[in-house]
């Protein structure tokens, strides 16, 4: 039988912990970072690259591979490991927070949500069953339930409807899911910027006894702070023992405060899509590659940096690619972005192992 889904807490310092999943495509050192490959491609990467930069896990996205290639196709190609060559676990998205945001013409009912595709127009129908059934033919490791996101201002009544909305959906994707030792399916915590609401929908899904949680309906626009708030408030009423995964976040700041408050996993499409628009990340802050001043600058972008991208190219070079729209610049920028939030995941993970975590605080951001 295929090894079992396991996570371990290995260190704890305040409310940071240090822990490893242990999943048969291989384990993913927590806290961690999950590259986005939304269509099943980490951007102008090529996945050896994403690997040696130190990802145990990438993201894929439902909505987007549904639309195409298209999941059955997907799954006759041999899943998505195979498609793409990422032999390490992936997780992918339900599809609805990309339904809400991208598609035309959506509805939304108790079964599911209907829509039409950004890309050419057709219909489509996505319900909790669905959303699972296409997870499971992209073969993804990691499985999150289908949820309604609320956007950021919204009223109680609005926040409370999605809530609940989500706590039902989240037990139809139970039952659909099944059990499949090996893989898992996560739950997803709504309840907007309301602490009762929130403490509400991470009460009813610990009891649903899932193999990890994610904190949703954050990253929405709203002020760090607010979502600091509820990271307090919903972290408390999670199982200890299971991982928690915080959507779409976040800024190097935004990690850090995270995991002192008992995230283990991350998303963020900034470090990606920055590298493409010219913007490079260094512990000495973001340096953008457009600006002029750096056409003579024979300097590297960190000399100290094991990443190539980082070490060996002058930032005179990186300005002329970006400013000449080369695709090596985002290739180059990418892979030195990527590099750093690696880096900045290591540097937590052995700051928690040796309880310096706490004590050093943003410094591990420089
Ligand atoms: C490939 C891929 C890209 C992005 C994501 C996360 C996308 C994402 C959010 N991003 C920012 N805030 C977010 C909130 C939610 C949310 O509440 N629910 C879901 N299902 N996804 C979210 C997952 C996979």
């Amino acid at each position: 039988m295929a090894k079992p889904f396991s996570f371990k807490v290995l260190a704890t310092d305040g409310k940071a912990r240090r822990g490893v999943i242990d999943m048969p495509r291989g384990e993913i050192r927590t806290p961690a970072f999950m590259p986005v490959g939304t269509g099943g491609t980490v951007k102008a990467m090529y996945m050896d690259q994403v690997r040696g930069v130190g990802a145990d896990i990438i993201l894929g996205n439902t909505y987007h591979l549904m639309l195409r290639p298209g999941a059955e196709r997907v799954a006759r190609l041999g899943g998505l490991h195979e498609f793409a060559r990422w032999p390490q676990p992936i997780l992918t998205d339900s599809g609805g927070f990309q339904v809400m945001s991208l598609s035309k013409l959506r509805k939304l009912t108790e079964k599911g949500v209907t829509f039409r595709s950004h890309i050419d127009g057709a219909a489509y129908e996505m319900s909790p069953e669905r959303s699972i059934e296409i997870q499971g033919l992209l073969d993804s490791d990691i499985q999150m339930q289908l949820d309604e996101c609320t956007a950021l201002p919204a009223e109680i009544k609005e926040i409370e409807r999605a809530m609940e909305l989500s706590l039902r959906w989240a037990e139809r994707c139970k039952t659909a899911f099944g059990d499949q030792p090996g893989k898992a399916m996560f739950g997803i915590v709504q309840g907007g910027d309301n602490a009762a609401l929130r403490v509400r929908s991470a009460q009813a899904l610990s009891a649903m006894n899932l193999k990890g949680y994610a904190v949703g309906g954050l990253a929405v626009g709203e002020p760090q702070a607010v979502m600091l708030e509820m990271l307090d408030i919903t972290c408390p009423e999670l199982p200890d023992d299971k991982p928690r995964y915080l959507m779409g976040v976040g800024t190097p700041d935004d990690i850090l405060k995270s995991v002192a408050r008992g995230i283990d996993m991350f998303d963020c499409v900034m470090p990606t899509r920055a590298g493409r628009h010219g913007l490079a990340y260094t512990r000495r802050g973001k340096v953008n590659l457009r600006n002029a001043r750096h056409a003579d600058d024979p300097r590297p972008l960190d000399e100290e940096s094991d990443c190539p991208a980082a070490r060996d190219y002058s930032r005179a070079y990186l300005h002329h690619l970006v400013r000449s729209q080369e695709a090596l610049g985002a290739m180059l920028l990418t892979w030195n972005n990527l590099s750093y939030y690696q880096k900045l995941m290591q540097d937590m993970r052995a700051a928690i192992e040796a309880q310096t975590f706490e004590a050093r605080g943003a410094e591990i951001t420089e």
